[in-house]
């Protein structure tokens, strides 16, 4: 088990997370909160890159700092910038991370092709990545993060700048890799997590504000969210969350603390409203 005790991130005076507390087993975990909340700071830390100010975290009862080598090869890492050669291949590539990760070259080969296949980059293995989509560098990426068959795999971001075809592809090789392992994922994009996360963790004003499933945490806003096609009808406060179409009708999605249930339609909340509803106050 990973867990953080009261742990405190400052960068010189400004305090980035506050006491953090937290355990993690096995599962997809996601860290979800607006950019600037503080997750990538929580991975690095996880990753050994940067270290508490104060508090601890331990794996299986051990401080990760003094695990040092033991603890990095149970980690498998997906930066935020993923760095890769453009000239490489992908079989290149994994080749030469399994190298820089000690790996003997037989283990390195049979890891290289199981995980490209995994990957579904096979057809592409020896095409040199600069020409690759935004996900199929995602899935080298998520694939030099496998190659240690990591207990606890780190994605900072691993959606970013993908298209809806490639996320939804990603969140089913996450959710396959989620097996006997931790999946620690941060993003900013609910749909990312909605279907695959076990539990979401999310931060608010530096510190810990949710860490609960997905269902628990929509169920917070359970008969506060509405829907109508006349807003001028309902009374304030309300906080408006998003808008569709709905038979040439332009069909608003609002949060009310009163009940509002005689003059609009109330609907299950999910996790977007939560976050825009947790978020309101905050830039995103
Ligand atoms: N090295 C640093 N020195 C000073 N402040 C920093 C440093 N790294 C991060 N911060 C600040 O700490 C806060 C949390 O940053 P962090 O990168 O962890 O957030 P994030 O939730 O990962 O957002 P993003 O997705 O934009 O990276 C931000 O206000 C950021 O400006």
């Amino acid at each position: 088990m990973l867990s953080l005790n009261h742990v405190t991130k400052k960068y010189g005076n400004f305090t980035a997370l506050e006491d953090i507390s937290l355990e993690f087993s096995g599962g997809v975990y996601a860290l979800l909160a607006p950019n600037g909340a503080g997750k990538t700071t929580l991975i690095k830390m996880l990753a050994t890159l940067i270290f508490p100010t104060e508090g601890e975290i331990l794996w299986n009862g051990d401080e990760i700092v003094a695990l040092d080598a033991s603890y990095r090869d149970i980690i498998g890492y997906l930066p935020q910038d993923f760095g890769y050669y453009k000239n490489h291949s992908p079989r290149e590539f994994l080749m030469y991370m399994s190298a820089v990760k000690c790996m003997d070259r037989e283990r390195a080969k049979r890891k290289t092709d199981e995980l490209i296949e995994l990957v579904g980059l096979s057809e592409v293995r020896d095409k040199k990545m600069r020409k690759f989509s935004g996900g199929m560098i995602q899935r080298v990426g998520i694939a030099q993060a496998m190659l240690n068959d990591p207990k606890i795999l780190i994605l900072d971001e691993p959606t970013a700048g993908l298209d809806p075809k490639e996320r939804v592809r990603f969140r089913n090789l996450i959710s396959s890799l989620s097996k006997d392992r931790i999946v620690l994922l941060s993003t900013h994009i609910v749909s990312d997590i909605e279907t695959i996360a076990s539990r979401v963790v999310m931060f608010k004003n530096r510190r810990l504000f949710a860490n609960d499933s997905p269902a628990s945490i929509c169920g917070t806003l359970k008969g506060k969210i509405y829907e109508t096609d006349d807003i001028t009808r309902i009374k304030p406060p309300y906080l408006p969350l998003t808008e569709h179409q709905e038979n040439g009708k332009t069909v608003i999605r609002f949060a009310s603390e009163h009940d509002c249930g005689d003059i609009a339609r109330s609907v299950s909340p999910n996790l977007e409203d939560v976050f825009l509803y947790i978020y309101r106050d905050d830039a995103v």
